[in-house]
C-alpha cells in the first residue's frame, strides 16, 4: 500500500467508528461555523455533497443555505472524468451513480458551469493547513477545478468539510492538486495559505 492509501485507510477507519450522535453534533457545528463566514453570506450558488463512508454530513450546511435563499447543487460523475453540478432540492428524483451515491436526475441543459458556482463544499479524507486535500482517490474534484491552477482569481471557493482528526501535518502535494481555500471543522474555520 502507498502512504496515501495507508492514510486513507487509517482515517476512514476512524471516521467509521463515530456514533450517530457524534456525527450529528459535528455536522451541526460545522454548519454553524460555515454560515458565519462572509463567503457564505455572499454566496448565491452553493454546491455540496451527500455524505458516504462516514464523511462529514453536509446536509445541515446545505439546509442552512437553502433557508438563506441560496441555490443548491450536487455533483454528478461526468463523462470526462470530472464532475457536473446539477441543481438540487430536497425530495428531487435521484439516481445512484456507480459508487452508489445519489445524483439529481438532470438534463445537460440544466447543468451548472462549475465556474458559475460561488462555493463548493468538498468531501475529503485528509487535509493539511495548506489546503492540500486527499479524497477518495478518483481525482474528480481535481479534474473539475484544474483550471484554477492557472487563473489569478479562484472561483468557486472550494471549502472542505471535515472532522478535526482528518487534519494531518502535511500532505505531499501532487502537481494536479487544486488547493482548498479553507477547511471547516467542528473546531474552526481554517483559511489555507
Ligand atoms: N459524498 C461524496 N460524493 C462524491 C465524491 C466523494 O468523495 N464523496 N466524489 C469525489 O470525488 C465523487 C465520487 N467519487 C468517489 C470515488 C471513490 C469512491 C469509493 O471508492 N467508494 C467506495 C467504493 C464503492 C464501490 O466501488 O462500490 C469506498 O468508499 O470504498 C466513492 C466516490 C462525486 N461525489
Ligand atoms: N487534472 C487532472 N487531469 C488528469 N488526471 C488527473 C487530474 N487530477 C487528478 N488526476 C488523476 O486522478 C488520480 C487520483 O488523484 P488523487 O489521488 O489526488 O484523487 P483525490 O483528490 O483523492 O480524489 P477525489 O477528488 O475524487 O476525491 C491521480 O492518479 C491523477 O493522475
Amino acid at each position: 500500500m502507498t502512504d496515501r492509501n495507508r492514510l486513507r485507510h487509517e482515517i476512514r477507519r476512524r471516521r467509521a467508528a463515530l456514533t450517530a450522535a457524534q456525527r450529528e453534533r459535528a455536522a451541526r457545528h460545522v454548519a454553524a461555523r460555515l454560515t458565519a463566514t462572509a463567503w457564505f453570506r455572499r454566496a448565491r450558488h452553493v454546491a455540496g455533497y451527500l455524505a458516504v463512508s462516514g464523511e462529514l454530513d453536509a446536509l445541515p450546511a446545505l439546509t442552512a443555505a437553502r433557508v438563506a435563499g441560496k441555490r443548491l447543487y450536487l455533483p454528478a460523475l461526468a463523462t470526462h472524468g470530472g464532475l457536473w453540478f446539477h441543481p438540487w432540492r430536497p425530495g428531487m428524483p435521484m439516481r445512484g451513480n456507480r459508487f452508489g451515491i445519489d445524483e439529481p436526475l438532470a438534463t445537460p441543459r440544466r447543468r451548472k458551469d462549475p465556474r458559475a458556482l460561488d462555493i463548493v463544499l468538498t468531501p475529503l479524507v485528509a487535509f493539511d493547513r495548506h489546503g492540500h486535500r486527499l479524497g477518495m482517490g478518483g481525482g474528480f474534484y481535481d479534474r473539475t477545478f484544474a483550471y484554477q491552477l492557472c487563473v489569478p482569481v479562484r472561483r468557486p471557493i472550494l471549502i472542505g468539510l471535515a472532522y478535526d482528526f482528518q487534519e494531518v501535518e502535511s500532505l505531499a502535494a501532487e502537481s494536479w492538486d487544486v488547493p482548498l481555500a479553507a477547511v471547516v471543522t467542528p473546531r474552526g474555520v481554517y483559511r489555507c495559505t
